[in-house]
């Protein structure tokens, strides 16, 4: 395993967005996955930025580096670190990394999802073709969920969303400070779907869609609405097709969510 802090390619490689002229050799594979991680996870609370908070002895993140090196499409995993915590990330990798042939590199990451995700983007070398966006708060992903994403990439869909059916009935509300918010409607829930990660996209089509939303000055407002990288993809005309979810690749956003993850867990290291 090597890793590479610079933001720069693997292996010493520029990236080929920032225009290098040196190539790192191709693997067989060509799928990276980038793994945002660079959020404060304040609805998680006080405490460490929620991608190093512990999940079974293990910050989460590596947890998620681990979920998605697993999976056989993979050749490399760009992890987008807090800003100011690439060096400790790095020797967290250092310590409880995959330990498999899989490439790791950490650069340092924004002020919004979107921005991390770009900078994650930015750091992959010329020979990825397929690129997987999973967030580092869902570190219990099945591999064989990254698999079923990554297969339908090469497959030919240029955009691959995990996805599973609404168990609550949604409203449309018409949203207020404070005070009881009127209800705008109530969608048909056979047609809703909850979106999940690893996101997989053809590496033009995704680039595509974060050149266009960072030239339009959105990304530190959020992306206008744009919270998946699916949906930044929508908005360029590209097809979005889903395929099978899985409960377990919950994401960690609130306290309870925690405590279900270390019960997963813990129910897997049963087995
Ligand atoms: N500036 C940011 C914000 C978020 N993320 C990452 O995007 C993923 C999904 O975001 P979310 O669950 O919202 O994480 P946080 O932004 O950390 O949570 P919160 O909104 O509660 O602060 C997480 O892995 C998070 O680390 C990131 O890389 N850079
Ligand atoms: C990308 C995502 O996990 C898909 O469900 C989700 O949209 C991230 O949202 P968040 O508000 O950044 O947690």
């Amino acid at each position: 395993m090597s890793i590479d802090t610079t933001g720069s390619a693997p292996s010493g490689g520029p990236s080929d967005e920032a225009g290098g002229s040196r190539q790192t050799a191709a693997p067989a594979a060509r799928t990276a996955v980038v793994i945002p991680a660079a959020g404060k996870g304040l609805r998680l609370g006080p405490g460490a930025p929620k991608a190093l908070r512990e999940l079974g002895g293990l910050p989460m993140f590596v947890h998620a580096v681990r979920a998605t090196a697993r999976a056989r499409e993979v050749a490399l995993v760009v992890v987008v670190a807090p800003p100011d915590g690439a060096e400790g990330v790095r020797e967290l990798l250092d310590a409880h990394g995959p330990g498999s042939g899989v490439e790791l590199s950490v650069v340092p990451g924004g002020g919004t999802r979107q921005e991390s995700v770009r900078l994650g983007l930015k750091a992959l070398p010329p020979w990825v073709d397929t690129v997987l966006v999973h967030d580092a708060a869902r570190p219990l992903v099945p591999a064989a969920t990254v698999d079923a994403v990554a297969a339908a990439v090469r497959g030919g869909a240029p955009a691959v969303v995990p996805a599973l059916p609404v168990t609550d009935t949604v409203k449309e509300v018409e949203p207020r400070g404070d005070g009881p918010e009127p209800v705008t409607g109530t969608p048909d829930r056979a047609r809703l779907r909850a979106v999940q990660t690893p996101q997989g996209f053809a590496r033009e089509v995704l680039v595509a869609a974060h050149d266009r939303f960072a030239a339009e000055g959105t990304e530190g407002a959020g992306g206008a609405g744009a919270t998946d990288d699916a949906g930044m993809v929508e908005r360029l005309g590209v097809e979005v097709v889903l395929v099978p979810g899985h409960e377990e690749a919950f994401k960690v956003t609130r306290p309870l969510d925690l405590v279900l993850a270390e019960a997963v867990l813990a129910r897997r290291e049963e087995r």
